[in-house]
């Protein structure tokens, strides 16, 4: 046994952590009671579930609850719980570390500014550190359940970058908190100011809550009355409540815990469903995404629970992985107490429960988008956070794709910014338009300025700009959108010609232009040779000389770019080279008869049709060479 007292330094972000929380979290310190309770209600909720399969851990003592005291002489708050604990081991990794997903993103984004960074931390979350919100010195002192005694741990920090650790005594198991407070930090002695902070932050917490009254001195002759405990919060699951009790400010109280958030949540689902199986959700959307959403170890954040009992944080077993951003609580009747991942992989209620909860979310989204009035809703700002993991939906949920897809919000050539649903885009489209084209560029700019829109500009179509990187799956995986095909514009053949203005008058026009500049088409083959799929006479241009199409059937040039960026091996695609009969190069590159001058256009011509995607030729100095040979000429 380690009986050995030892001083560890906090690790360096524990102590930027620290800085940053007590600068911008100063006028809101109450609010660190409201995160140790809500550590004791999840170790609380972590015992009682690992006691399930082993009834000892209790001890004997299954009465799980929190217990606060305060001590007006000391000037201290004790807050105790008899949950799970911690051993030595857990203890240095938990407290003094932090070893949350995310972490890396978080102090990434930190700018030095600190009132500028002030309003991340509230999105990280600072649990027990906010301890030093109200404590100049804190101590904590633990024992896991089931082991000995002898294997308590007693941990002590002034906050100031270091913590003595020292194996200890300890009878009961749990963790015991005691804050020594600021001078500033008087009113938390009072015992009002606390009961009050309590009914507003942890009144749905499912364990109670107590606090332990002051024994009064006994008259004389009298026997002294033990002091009274008295419970201060409701204590009961939340989502058990009928929604007419349930205040919004309860409710969003509610998600701050679960949700370990400090905004208030976006909206929120609870519902209680019978049929084949009775569950009842209690779902939210929150404000902002996490830092950790794009990554792959980030975690899911509904709550399972059995008859009120927490059972696990599950992932993909109870939500697909891309709504990954709802926070909340599923509870069931239909699952038994003692249930493992492996069950609940193979489990027809969990398989029901997580289609239903994943119906219901999706009907949540719609009523909030069909709320929406342009950029100034919930469900525009739902987009802005959400919005690709959305597009994940898409391309990994076949059953409600279509539901998804009508969830997609767009930028078009109509509206930089992303309003546009494809339903919007269908009712504006033209006469005669009977697909839905969009552009997949590397950004919003790009993307508008790219020469592929300008017979769209000209013939007054939309098109849809796509510059996510997971654009160029979402389109692999929506082909078709209530009947009409999605088309991108840089693919294939185009064939306007049914649109604004009459097919057959432009058919014999373009085939006029198409011959008067097959001597360019010949030269400029003959120029570029493998660079080159084809080269033909395009319908695309009205104002640029050239533009790179692909195959129907090939990568478009972006997502060759992506993948090459993402470190894979892609075999080269040749590009087809579309030039515009129109155009004054174009014509003069027809008449031209020097090898040389031949050469130089077409390179040139190929080169600037690579820029204009927002992409840079194989040779950009040799391409500038060119240019001002041209120039000086
Ligand atoms: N009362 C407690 N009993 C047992 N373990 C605890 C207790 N308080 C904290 N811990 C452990 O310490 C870890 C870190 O706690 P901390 O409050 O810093 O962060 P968190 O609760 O994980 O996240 P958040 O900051 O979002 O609240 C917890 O995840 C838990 O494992």
């Amino acid at each position: 046994m380690t009986t050995t007292k030892e001083t560890r330094a906090f690790q360096t972000e524990v102590k930027q952590l620290l800085d940053l929380m007590i600068h911008s979290l100063y006028s809101n310190k109450e609010i660190f009671l409201r995160e140790l309770i809500s550590n004791a209600s999840d170790a609380a909720d972590k015992l009682r579930f690992e006691a399930t399969t082993d009834d000892a851990l209790f001890e004997g003592d299954s009465d799980l609850h929190v217990l606060i005291d305060i001590n007006k002489e000391n000037r201290t708050i004790t807050i105790r719980d008899n949950g799970i604990g911690m051993n030595r081991d857990e203890v240095v990794a938990n407290i003094g570390t932090i070893a949350r997903s995310g972490t890396r993103e978080f102090f990434g984004q930190l700018s030095g500014d600190k009132a500028k960074d002030a309003h991340l931390i509230g999105q990280f979350g600072v649990g027990f550190y906010s301890s030093f919100l109200v404590a100049e010195k804190v101590t904590l002192t633990t024992r896991r359940a089931g082991v000995g005694s002898e294997h308590g741990v007693h941990w002590e920090s002034k906050g100031d970058g270091e913590y003595e650790l020292e194996t200890v005594e300890k009878a009961t198991r749990g963790t015991e908190i005691t804050l020594h407070l600021r001078e500033d930090a008087d009113e938390f002695l009072d015992d009002w100011r606390i009961k009050s902070v309590i009914h507003k932050y942890a009144d749905h917490i499912p364990f109670p809550i107590r606090m332990q009254g002051k024994a009064e001195a006994p008259a004389e002759g009298e026997e002294a009355t033990p002091a009274e405990i008295e419970t201060i919060n409701q204590a009961s699951a939340l989502w058990t409540r009928p929604k007419s009790e349930l205040s919004d400010e309860e409710y969003n109280n509610f998600y701050k815990h679960i949700g370990h958030d400090f905004e208030d949540p976006l909206a929120r689902l609870h519902q209680r469903l019978e049929g084949k199986y009775e569950y009842t959700l209690l779902l939210y959307l929150p404000k902002r995404a996490p830092f950790d959403l794009w990554q792959a170890e980030s975690k899911h954040g509904v709550k399972l629970y059995v008859r009120r009992v927490f059972i696990m944080e599950a992932n993909e077993e109870l939500l697909p992985r891309y709504l990954r951003f709802v926070r909340g609580v599923m509870d069931t009747n239909d699952l038994p107490l003692n249930v493992s991942r492996e069950i609940l992989q193979q489990s027809p209620a969990m398989d029901a429960m997580k289609k239903g909860a994943t119906k219901r979310i999706l009907g949540l989204l719609e009523e909030m988008a069909g709320n929406s009035d342009e950029g100034n809703s919930d469900y525009a700002t739902f987009w802005e956070e959400f919005g690709n993991c959305l597009k994940e939906g898409v391309i990994e949920d076949f059953s409600n794709r279509n539901q998804i897809a009508k969830l997609l919000r767009f930028s078009t050539t109509t509206s930089d910014e992303q309003f546009v649903s494809l339903s919007d885009y269908i009712g504006r489209m033209v006469e005669g338009q009977d697909t839905i084209y969009y552009i997949t560029a590397e950004s919003l700019a790009a993307a508008k300025h790219s020469p592929h829109l300008e017979v769209f500009r000209k013939k007054g179509v939309e098109v849809i700009l796509l510059h996510d990187r997971i654009d160029e799956w979402l389109v692999g995986h929506l082909t078709e959108f209530e009947g009409k095909k999605l088309q991108s514009i840089a693919k294939g053949k185009l064939d306007l010609s049914g649109i604004g203005g009459d097919a057959e008058e432009e058919k014999s026009e373009r085939e006029e232009k198409a011959r008067a500049v097959e001597p360019a088409v010949e030269k400029i083959r003959a120029a570029l040779g493998e660079k080159v799929k084809e080269v033909r006479v395009t319908d695309r241009l009205t104002e640029s000389p050239a533009c790179l199409v692909s195959d129907q059937f090939d990568m478009t040039a972006n997502m060759e770019r992506i993948l090459r960026q993402a470190g894979q091996n892609i075999p080269e695609s040749k590009p087809i080279l579309e030039i515009n009969p129109d155009h004054e190069l174009v014509k003069r590159l027809a008449a031209m008869e020097t090898q040389e001058s031949i050469d130089d256009y077409a390179s040139i011509l190929f080169d600037q049709a690579i820029l204009a995607e927002g992409a840079l030729p194989d040779d950009p100095a040799g391409f500038v060479r060119k240019i001002n040979a041209l120039l000086t000429r």
